[in-house]
């Protein structure tokens, strides 16, 4: 039997091994999905409601054990794998709502001999495919909609970070969601993703990760006609104006910025900073970066944890060796712990100044502790510099001037904005992208549509 060797980032230790699904296993789940299908839609929501509070509730009490798996297996510190399970659970906890409120509509008929009556029904069985960078939240962002909508769900998880899916889908057994309703297989993205989208038991794809991948899958899904959700890669400016607060600029910038040591979708990419105010906020982000500790994200002082793997290593010390070569300069950071052969590799927080844009950094999503200051002069040139990526997922821009913050919100293609706020995440709004960052949104009122077909009953005869 062959297994996924799940190793701690931290140190290259092996965590777990777990047993990889067999063409048979995933081809057995996803016709039992399918099969169960007709027997969840007909539960009531009321009742899938009350399953997922009682997942949720679950998973709460479970929220020490999980988040030390999730930090072992991903590396990012502790502190924000109890916040993870936290922001899973708000997830879960939204969509237990959202299930009862699944609403129809009448719509005045030309005639009074016809009546017409809007109605919502589950689409059918959902494959999820999630990235290692959240294991908990990218999974229940997915399966609560689907389970709330009356859909049956399985998901494969990244193959870094499997343990976490794997103890949240049997936690959801535990309280009574079906096996059936709710499953996870193991394995090769390419592999098992190719299995999802050519099966017709399969009618909808929701994927998190890489643009790349999220087209393939699109193209894959198109020979039977899958609905598909993509939250694919970022490439976030943070514009700070000349007026704005300027500590507030810089706490955030540190929050949006080095978050999961850089790993996450809506960091800061790419900061652009008024030309009148750059020394000043490059003094200050230097002092405060020179504050955080690298580390083990078992030990609690640690607030930068490992990059996952020696791939995303070498992406990153590449974009730095890149940017200095093409005139950038260190502010602070550039220091690297790593060692391919033990498996673990640290870059400190490194801060990069006069970055110009034909850098690559400037262009390729980093994904991890690095951050390259640019300046400009007007709101219009930062607007330029700001969507001249296929991305358009988060952007942030800091300033106390109404007339410049409704510009820059309605000139900047993005599908999370955040005006004096580098912390936009919450599961009641609808997290997605524009452009090559995505299709459809996750979370809010929005997040539910997706699961759902929309059928009208046109009577007549009256
Ligand atoms: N928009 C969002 O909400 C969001 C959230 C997290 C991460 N991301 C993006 O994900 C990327 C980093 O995560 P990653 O490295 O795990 O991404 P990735 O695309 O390499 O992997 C994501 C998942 O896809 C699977 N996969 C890999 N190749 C595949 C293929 N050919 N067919 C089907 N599945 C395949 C992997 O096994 C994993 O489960 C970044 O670009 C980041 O921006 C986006
Ligand atoms: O990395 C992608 C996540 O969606 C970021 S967040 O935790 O939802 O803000």
């Amino acid at each position: 039997m062959s297994t996924i060797k799940v190793t701690n980032p931290a140190t290259g230790e092996l965590v777990q091994e777990v047993p990889v699904s067999t063409e048979e296993e995933v081809q057995e789940a996803l016709q039992k999905g399918y099969e169960y299908f007709q027997t969840w839609k007909q539960v009531n929501a009321h009742e899938r409601s009350s399953l997922l509070k009682a997942w949720s509730a679950r998973i709460q009490e479970e929220k020490e054990g999980i988040a030390k798996v999730m930090t072992l297996e991903s590396g990012k510190p502790l502190k924000e794998s109890l916040g993870e399970v936290d922001y899973a659970t708000s997830y879960i906890d939204w969509y237990a709502e959202e299930a009862k409120r699944i609403y129809g509509r009448t719509i005045p008929a030309h005639t009074e001999a016809k009546r017409i009556i809007v109605s919502h029904q589950p689409v059918g069985l959902v494959a999820a495919i999630t990235p290692w960078n959240f294991p908990a939240a990218m999974m229940t962002r997915k399966a609560a909609p689907a389970l709330a909508a009356g859909c049956t769900f399985i998901v494969k998880p990244a193959e870094e970070t499997p343990l976490t899916t794997i103890r949240l889908v049997e936690l959801a057994h535990e309280v009574g969601i079906p096996e059936a309703a709710a499953q996870c297989v193991n394995g090769q993205g390419k592999k098992i993703g190719k299995l999802f989208t050519d099966s017709d038991y399969v009618r909808k794809i929701t994927f998190t990760g890489s643009t790349p991948v999220g087209k393939q899958l699109m193209k894959n899904s198109a020979d039977t006609v899958k609905h598909v959700s993509m939250e694919l890669g970022g490439h976030a400016p943070f514009i700070v104006a000349a007026d704005a607060d300027l500590d507030l600029a810089v706490q955030h910038v540190m929050a949006a910025k080095f978050r999961n040591a850089g790993q996450t979708c809506i960091c800061a990419n790419r900061v652009l900073v008024q030309e009148s105010l750059a020394d000043k906020f490059i003094h200050k982000v230097k002092e405060e970066v020179a504050t955080l500790r690298v580390g083990n994200g078992l030990e609690k002082e640690t607030q930068i944890g490992p990059v996952i793997n020696g791939k995303s290593f070498d992406k990153i010390v590449n974009q730095i060796q890149d940017a200095t070569e093409k005139g950038a300069q260190v502010v602070c950071g550039k220091e690297f712990n790593a060692n391919p052969n033990q498996g673990y590799f640290f870059i400190h927080p490194t801060v990069l100044m006069n970055v110009s844009e034909e850098m690559t950094i400037m262009k390729e999503e980093t994904f991890g502790p690095v951050l390259p200051i640019t300046t400009f002069t007007n709101v219009e040139e930062a607007v330029q510099i700001a969507n001249s990526t296929p991305f358009g997922l988060a952007a942030y821009y800091f300033t106390n001037d109404y007339r410049v913050g409704t510009y820059l919100h309605d000139q900047l293609d993005f599908g999370i904005v955040g005006w004096n706020d580098g912390a936009p995440s919450a599961a009641h709004a609808p997290f997605g992208g524009m452009k090559e960052s995505g299709l459809g949104r996750e979370g809010g009122i929005e997040g539910l549509d997706p699961y759902l077909e929309t059928k009208y009953l046109s009577i007549g005869g009256f």
